[in-house]
């Protein structure tokens, strides 16, 4: 995959294919090629066509004519899309599995020999730069073709890069970890409501609180631990609200949260 020549195709825009897709049409400068989206619906198609800097195609021609390809269908629809397309993709081509559970001895099966599989879990905050790809490269992936993929996905956040065998709990701490801080916020919200706070006026505060956490450990690299310990002044109301969440089963209630969904990502 050549700077110049870069096309990538989204398959499947739901959920997470319409975050990847928004993410990368925010990205996209002027003379990038297109972004090839394969979808099912006339009406999807048409919404797409619409819109600048997006072409919605069909599988086999998406895959003729992208040098990268993201796959954001559901698991059990990956081997019959790779079964229509396997023949139209071009050799050095890369395909980027971004489906749960699928492995690369599953994409090795389903894929031509010249083309080199990645598995990787996104999430959805990549609709707004946000997100977070963990990619685990298969073995004939060039460094050349991973930086490229990366370079890619840097519109829609960050990338790291695991072994595959910690996939099943980077889900659990990345892919799916988006919907806990939602929980959080909601829970959070409903409490504000029950004590007296208009309703829009919680979901404010409780996002600005979210945002500025998330903020203060990305900027300042300090142990959460850490930072929790500095809003937690002595014999004050924090230490109050943390007594009472230790109480209900924090920490244990995430440590079952986060083996039964590495549980389920592993099938
Ligand atoms: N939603 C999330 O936060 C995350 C989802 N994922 C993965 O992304 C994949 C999709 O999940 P969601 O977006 O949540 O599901 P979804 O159901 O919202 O989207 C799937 C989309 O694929 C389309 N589709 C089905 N068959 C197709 C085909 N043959 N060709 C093209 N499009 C087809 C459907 O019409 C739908 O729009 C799953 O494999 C999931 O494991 C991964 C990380 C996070
Ligand atoms: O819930 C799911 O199965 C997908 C994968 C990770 C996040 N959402």
């Amino acid at each position: 995959m050549s700077e110049q020549q870069r096309t990538t195709a989204i398959y499947g825009v739901g959920s997470m294919g319409g975050a990847i897709l928004e993410g990368l049409l925010s990205g996209r400068r002027d003379g990038d090629p297109e972004v090839l989206a394969v979808v099912r619906r006339e009406e999807q198609a048409r919404e797409l066509d619409a819109r600048d800097g997006a072409r919605s195609v069909a599988p086999e021609e998406a895959a003729a004519q992208a040098d990268l390809h993201l796959l954001v269908v559901k698991p059990a629809v990956v081997p019959e899309l790779l079964e229509q397309v396997r023949d139209s993709l071009r050799p050095g081509s890369v395909v980027v599995s971004l489906a749960l559970g699928v492995s690369l001895s599953d994409l090795g099966d389903l894929l031509p020999d010249e083309v080199a599989a990645i598995r990787g879990m996104p999430s959805t905050p990549a609709r707004v730069g946000q997100g977070m790809t963990v990619l685990s490269p298969g073995a004939s992936v060039s460094q050349a073709q991973l930086d490229a993929v990366r370079e890619v996905l840097a519109a829609t956040g960050e990338t790291i890069v695991l072994p595959e065998t910690q996939q099943d709990v980077a889900t659990a701490l990345s892919g799916s970890a988006p919907a806990y801080f939602y929980l959080v916020v909601e829970a959070l919200v409903d409490a504000g409501v029950a004590g007296g706070l208009p309703r829009a006026t919680a979901v404010e505060l409780a996002t600005q609180a979210a945002l500025g956490a998330g903020t203060m450990m990305r900027e300042t690299g300090e142990e959460p631990a850490l930072l929790r310990a500095a809003v937690t002044s002595p014999g004050g109301s924090t230490a109050a609200a943390l007594r009472q969440l230790e109480a209900g089963g924090l920490r244990e209630t995430f440590a079952r949260a986060v083996e039964a969904c590495a549980r389920r990502s592993a099938g």
